[in-house]
Formats: C-alpha cells, structure tokens, sequence
C-alpha cells in the first residue's frame, strides 16, 4: 500500500474522521489510549503508526506498551533515539521509525527536519506547501485539521482528491489515470480510468465512480444494481496506477455478470461464496447444509481431516488432505459469520507480532495419542503394529469398520481428471507431452516410442532376463490354457445347431504402472495375454522415470510380445491419448491393467464415453489382501505376507482373520509384523498402510470364510490347516493362495496366475485379467428345414406376444414356403 499522505492525527478516535483511511500516525500520550489505538488497528491493518510521545525513559510497564502494539497490527513506532535504544533488544529495526539522530538502520532521519524514512520511503512532515512535496515523490504527513482547514469546499475540493492527484502521474493522452479495483482480499475485479472529477466523486459518495473513456462519469452499478462501496484508495509503487478497494455488490464487477472482468473467482474465493451460498439457501439433500445444521458432524469432520492431513505422506495426499481440512474449517468460518478476509487478517496481524509463543503443542494433543491408541502403528514406542478386533465380543458395526477400505474420493477425482482426459482429446500428441511434464517433471521431445525397440533400451542383467523368461513362460503357459480356441458348438433341438467362437480384440492397451514403484511384472500381466489371444496391435502405456527413460525391464518385455508401441505417459493422460488416439498413438479398442485413482477414474470416465468407443477390463485399485490364519501358520510367513501387500501403498489394507488362536499366538505374529517390517525400505508406506489394517479374531473357520467372502479380497491366502480342503468355501476373491508354501508374490510374477485383479470389493462380480479379456465371443446360428419346424411356432406366437410383425413374418413366409402352415 502506497499512500501520498500520512495523516497525523492527536486521538485515537480521530482516525475514524479520516475517509478511506490512507494511512495515519497517532500521538500516543497516554498509556491509556493503547486499547482504544489496538482496537483500530486489527480494524485498520497496516495502516495504523503510532507516534511515542510519552516521554523519553522507558520502564517495563511500557516495554509492555510497545509489544502490545506492536503485536496487535500497529505497523511501525515513531520514537526518539532514546527511547530507540532502550527497546531494541525486543523490537526488530524495520518496525520503529527515529524522529532524531542519525540511526545506523534503514530508516534514517535527520537531525531537526522531519524527514524520515518508511522502509524505502522518504516521509516528510508538517510542511507548508505539503502538496509541492507530495509532486515530488514524498508522503506527506499532515495534520488532520491542518488538511480540513486548508481545504475549506470539501464537497467540490476535498484536500484528499488534491494530495492523491498530485502523487499521481500519467502518460496517457487523455490525462486519465489507470485505476486498479480489487475487493478487500486484494483479488482484481476489473481495470478502469480515473480523472480528478471522479476520484473526487468517488470519495463523495464512497461508492465506485470512475471515468469512461466514452460516456464521461461512470457511477458504477447505477442501472445495474451492481453498485460498490469505496473502502479504500492506494498508489502503486510509482504512483502511475490508482487502486480502489471495494466492496462489490449485486452480480459482479463485470458486464457478463461474473465477479471479475478476469473470470470468476477460483479457490478458496470460490469454495467462500459456495459456502454462504448454501447458508442462505442450500438445496434439498446438500452435504454442506447438513454441516451447517450438525455442529457435532461438522467438529467431527474437521478432527477426522486434521488426522488424516497428519497422516498423509505424499505431496500428493497432503494437498489432497490439506483441501478437505479447509473446506470443514470454512463451513465451520462460514456457519458462525467468519469471512476469509477475517481470516487473513488474523494472519496478517500474526505475522506482525515481535512476540511469539514457545509454540509447543498442548499436552492433551502430545498425550491424546499414547493414551488413545495402544496398538496404533505410530504409538509411543514406535511399534508398527495391527490394529485387533475379537469378532466374538465386537458390535457388528465395529467388525465391519474394520473391514472397510480406505475412503476412495470417486467425486473428487473425477473432476481433476476430466479436464486432463478432454484436453487429451482435443490436443493430442502436445497435450501428452504437456501433462507429462506436469505431473511426472519429464520434458518429453516425443510421447511415443515405436517398435522395433532400441536394444540399448533393453540393458538388463542376466538374472533378470532368466527371471522375466520363466515368468514369461509360466504366465504364457497358464494363459493358453485358458484360451477357448475351439468354437463351441451345440445342438439345442433337431435341426438347431448353435456356436460360439472367441475372435481377439484388435487393439489393446496395457497401462503399466510408474508412479509409487516400477512394475514391469504387470507388463507380462497384461502383454502375455493379450499375445495369446492373438491380439493384433499390442499397446504399452507407461510413465517414464525422472530421466525421462523407459524401464529397461519394460522394454525388454515388450520387444518379447512383439508391442507395436510404448506411450511414455502415465496417469489419465495416458489412458486419454489410448481411448481417443493421437497423431502418434493408437487408439486402442479396450484398456486394461491397474493403477493409482487416476488411473483408475480415466478408465471409468473413457469406458462411459460412446465417442470413445473403448471398452475397459475392470477398476484394480490399490492392492489388498486378506489371510486367513490358524494356529498352525508360521508367524513369519503370515507378518511377510501381510507385509508384502502393505508395501505396494498407503491406501493399501491387509487383514487378518485369525481362526480360534490365542492372544499370545496373534502377539507372535504382530511381533513378526514389527520386526520385519522395519527392515524394508518402504517401512513409512508400511506403517500408514497398517494403520488401517486390523487383525480380526474368530472362532471357526466358517465364520472366517463367511468374513472374507463379505469382503472379496484381491488377494486372498490360506495359512490354516488342510488350506487345500477349504478352497470350496471361498465364493468371493480375486487370487487364492493355498497353504503355507504359496506366498502372494509367487502370483505377482512367477506362477503364471494373472496379478491384475479387482480390488475394493469388486471380486463379488469380477473377475481378474485372464485371456478372455482379450476376447470377444461370437454365437452363431444354423437352423435347417428341420430346424425351422422344431422352434417355427414358438417364434411366431412371441413375437404376436410383443406385436412385432415383422419378425413374426420373417419366420411365417419361410414356414409357408415349406407347406409347414
Ligand atoms: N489391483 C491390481 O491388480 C494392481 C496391480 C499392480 C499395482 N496396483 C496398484 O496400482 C497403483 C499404482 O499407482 P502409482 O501411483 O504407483 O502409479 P500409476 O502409474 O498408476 O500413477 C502414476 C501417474 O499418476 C499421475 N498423477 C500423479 N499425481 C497426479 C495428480 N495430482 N493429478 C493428476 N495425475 C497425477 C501421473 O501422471 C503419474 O504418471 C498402486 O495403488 C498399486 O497398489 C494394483
Ligand atoms: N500385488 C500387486 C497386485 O495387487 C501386483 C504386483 C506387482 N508387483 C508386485 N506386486
Ligand atoms: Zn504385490
């Protein structure tokens, strides 16, 4: 804020006597006045200095003084360089202004003139001609009555348009001067023209007036409604730029009805007026309105964000997290009448203090943790330990918070995915590259990389070359089992033979995982299928790594199924630019592997889009398992399964559901948890994933499958007992692994059973990636004349039942042809 004066004025309640208050200096004669100054200036943030005049030894009562001050949004001390040295030990150098002596900080005086200096600004005060100083670049400081007894016509004349247009200057032909309008949180509503003449209208009525370039006085809102209130005026930094700070009223500042002539307002501008909208009228069934109505679902809201913001990792969840907590915070700002702008004006007041507290947390909060969660993974020892519901004494409604994933925002994502998947429709190839540097920090000369691939981009070690044939091998050899080449064929009735053959689909995209960890094992996941099947065009989609390269792994893996492309992209725009095509990706006629909620919402968003035309295997979310236990397991082989899922991410969940063990034995295994679990290097993904997991204890083996079939996990593993015999029980799971010698990971990569499976529940209705997700079947039908006559009769009369006669006679003519009618 720039401000050609500094009105000085005696009382403190005299600055309520100054419009549109600049900027004002009041004499402190009293430390009884502090109150009322501390008052205006929370009103008036930085805007207020106060003049110490209350003599030149300071005691501690008024060190208290100063502080006081200070702390409470007063923007600067004028005091003498006596007083200067006895509190600046307490009070920094850039908030006190010396009236005398030469001052070794920034701010200089000199010695029997008023000249001062503000931080870089000259401040020359009490002069007789102050409006020839204010011309040449000073601010001003005059005294209140001084300005209103020099300037006597305040209604044509006011002394406040005269200092402002003397400040000001301007290179436009016309003399207009440009004028900014913000609203109070300094947000731009619009640009103008000023003249004297309106400035001068303007502070008359303390409404927005300007100066139209065509139709001369422009009283803003006049036919529109949309009038404003005129709270303060400021010069930029050189004083060619006037700014009006208003109060807007009615649709907007703009003509098109928005608030601002630059759009309408994002952010938390946005979510503030979403907020008071719903105050004041909230349709039926709104969330927010149910906020406002609930103070306990509100507060609990606001705790549950706040723990979950301190609990999120990535850059990615603690914006994510951090949001939903601003949005609680606001309904609760909102339903008691706190603004934004009272917001950040207690900020701004803070950032002004020269005091701060100690700022260590309240005991309740450091202690609240311990006491409240012995078995958390974060809990006073550190312990990385299972959370523990015993089914047979537990409310149904707490097992089944335990059996609950963790919250998924469907909504959310949806709208942060969107504009990504449109703008890689309409832009393509540029798109693509655009959105890759923007979410994965790699600037990308080309998105696509074709086949045959470079060999150089396949450098791998021995080992793993031998790794990736074998699990090739197995993978190719499980999945060509499954392959139903053979046409079916069936006859239904004499003379009715009907078939079904698989064809494969042309074109497909296998999205290959990049962001949290590299997974060329779901490469072979998706790509060795997808060969068997017979597919022709084989797509990859991958993101690159920081240095902008392929996985060599993945590579490798693609040359081995003969790919015809990789797509160095991940996320939505990956899935976009393999749904719609792009110069140089092709489209692709189904998608399929797993990936974060992006990745996810994306497939969901194209596989809904007719113009797609692009079909999609399944949503495979964050990973998951479910083992069941006995007594009998091995400790150590449960804690590593567990574990092994835990690691994949966050919002990953393992359960336990251990049948008729003892405290001591499941003791073993969180033992094991702890201890194995500190030795891998995504302990932190670990510890956030365990958070949420729980270890549920039943009595019987049947109660355990009844659990674990309500559950349907990706991956489900027996550690029990005769685990083959119970394999009958399971109805609902992505993957089964059977007894003690069956560890998950063999799935992940080697045994040939397909690793991209449903998550989240999904495994009640789908079925994980197999080779008939690369296929489509096709029935055919031959009916002979015998044929005709076994079902002839029964498709004409249902067809009279539906009044399609059409195909009733499509059967009738070929009947009387055959003298069969
Ligand atoms: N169910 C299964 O069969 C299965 C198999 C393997 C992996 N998974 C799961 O797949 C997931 C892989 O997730 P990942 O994140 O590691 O890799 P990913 O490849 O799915 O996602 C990374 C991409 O997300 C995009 N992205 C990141 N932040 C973004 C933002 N703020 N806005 C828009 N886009 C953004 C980036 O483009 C990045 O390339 C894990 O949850 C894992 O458990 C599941
Ligand atoms: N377990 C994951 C599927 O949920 C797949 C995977 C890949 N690499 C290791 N694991
Ligand atoms: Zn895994």
């Amino acid at each position: 804020m720039v401000s050609p004066i500094l009105v000085s004025v005696a009382r403190a309640r005299d600055v309520l006597s100054v419009p549109f208050v600049s900027e004002v200096l009041v004499s402190l004669k009293t430390a009884a006045a502090v109150q009322e100054i501390v008052a205006l200036a929370k009103e008036y943030l930085g805007q207020i200095y106060v003049d110490w005049a209350l003599g030149s030894a300071v005691d501690d009562s008024e060190i208290d003084t100063v502080l006081a001050l200070l702390n409470n949004g007063v923007s600067g001390l004028f005091v003498t360089s006596a007083v200067a040295e006895q509190i600046r030990a307490r009070v920094p150098n850039a908030r006190l202004v010396i009236k005398d002596g030469k001052d070794a900080a920034e701010n200089i005086c000199v010695s029997g003139e008023t000249q001062v200096k503000i931080g870089k600004r000259r401040v020359f005060g009490f002069f007789d001609e102050p409006l020839q100083q204010i011309a040449k670049g000073y601010t001003a400081v005059i005294e209140l009555d001084q300005l209103t007894k020099e300037y006597e016509d305040p209604g044509t004349k006011t002394p406040f348009v005269e200092c402002y247009v003397a400040a000001m200057n301007t290179d436009r032909p016309d003399g207009l001067y440009t004028t900014l309008v913000t609203d109070s949180r300094n947000q731009a509503l619009g640009l103008v023209y000023s003249s004297k003449k309106s400035i001068a209208e303007a502070m008359r009525t303390g409404t927005g007036v300007y100066q139209s370039r065509k139709h001369g006085l422009w009283y803003k809102g006049q036919t529109s409604g949309a009038t404003q209130k005129l709270l303060q005026l400021e010069l930029d930094c050189d004083s060619d730029c006037l700014k009006f700070v208003v109060e807007q009223a009615g649709a907007g500042f703009c003509h098109l009805d928005t608030d601002s002539c630059f759009g309408s307002s994002k952010g938390l501008a946005a979510l503030e007026a979403t907020l008071w909208d719903r105050k004041e009228n909230a349709p039926e069934g709104s969330y927010t309105k149910r906020l406002f109505e609930d103070e306990k679902l509100l507060n609990a809201k606001i705790k549950e964000e706040a723990d979950e913001l301190v609990e999120a990792a990535s850059k990615e969840e603690i914006a994510w997290e951090a949001a939903d907590l601003v949005y609680f915070a606001l309904a609760r700002c909102a339903k008691y009448g706190v603004t934004l702008a009272d917001i950040e004006r207690n900020l701004d007041i803070k950032a002004l203090k020269v005091t701060r507290r100690k700022g260590d947390a309240k005991p309740k909060y450091v202690e609240q943790k311990a006491a409240e969660k012995p078995k958390a993974p974060v809990n006073g020892d550190g312990r990385i330990v299972m959370n523990r519901v015993d089914a047979t004494s537990a409310s149904k409604e707490d097992i089944e918070k335990c059996l609950q994933r963790p919250i998924q925002k469907s909504a959310d994502i949806m709208n942060l995915v969107t504009p990504i998947v449109e703008k890689v429709r309409k832009e393509g190839d540029a798109a693509l590259v655009e959105l890759t540097a923007k979410f994965d920090k790699v600037q990308l000369s080309s998105p696509v990389l074709n086949a045959p691939f470079p060999a150089e981009m396949m450098h791998i070690s021995e080992d793993v070359r031998k790794a990736i044939d074998i699990s090739f091998a197995n993978i190719k050899t499980f999945h060509e089992a499954q392959n139903q080449a053979e046409t079916l064929r069936v006859e239904t009735c004499p003379g009715v033979v009907c078939s079904r053959f698989a064809r494969p689909i042309e074109r497909v995209g296998c999205y290959i995982p990049g962001g949290t960890a590299v997974l060329p094992s779901t490469s072979l996941m998706l790509s060795v299928p997808a060969l068997v099947a017979g597919c022709k065009d084989i797509v990859f989609a991958s993101p690159p790594g920081k240095d902008g390269r392929l996985t060599p792994e993945v590579v490798y893996v693609a040359h081995k199924v003969g790919a015809k492309c990789i797509v160095l992209a991940g996320g939505a725009q990956a899935v976009a630019a393999m749904a719609y095509g792009t110069e140089s990706v092709p489209k692709c006629d189904k998608i399929m592997g797993p990936g974060n909620q992006f990745v996810t919402a994306a497939k969901m968003l194209v596989s809904n889009d007719s113009n797609a035309m692009c079909a999609i295997d399944m949503p495979a979310g964050p990973s998951e398992v479910l083992v069941i236990a006995d007594k009998y397991a091995d400790p150590d082989f449960v804690a590593s399964d567990l574990l092994s899922q835990a690691e994949h991410g966050v919002d990953s969940q393992v359960i336990l559901i251990a049948v008729d063990m003892t405290s001591a034995e499941i003791d073993q295994i969180d033992e094991a948890v702890h201890r194995q679990a500190l030795q891998l290097p995504r302990v932190e993904i670990v510890r956030q994933c365990i958070a949420h997991s729980t270890t549920i204890i039943v009595n019987s083996y049947d109660e355990a499958f009844e659990m674990s079939n309500r559950y349907a996990p990706e991956h489900l593993i027996l550690q029990i007992q005769d685990a083959e015999k119970w394999v009958d029980k399971v109805d609902n799971a992505g993957s089964v692994f059977v007894g003690a010698y069956s560890p998950e990971s063999c799935g992940d990569y080697s045994s040939g059973t397909n690793h991209t499976l449903p998550t989240y529940g999904y495994a009640r209705m789908y079925s994980g990636v197999n080779t008939t997700t690369f296929q489509k079947f096709i029935t055919s039908q031959v009916v002979t004349k015998e044929g005709l006559k076994s079902i002839g009769k029964a498709v004409m009369d249902l067809a009279a039942v539906e009044g399609l006669d059409a195909h009733r006679n499509a059967v009738k003519i070929r009947m009387e042809k055959l003298g069969y009618i």
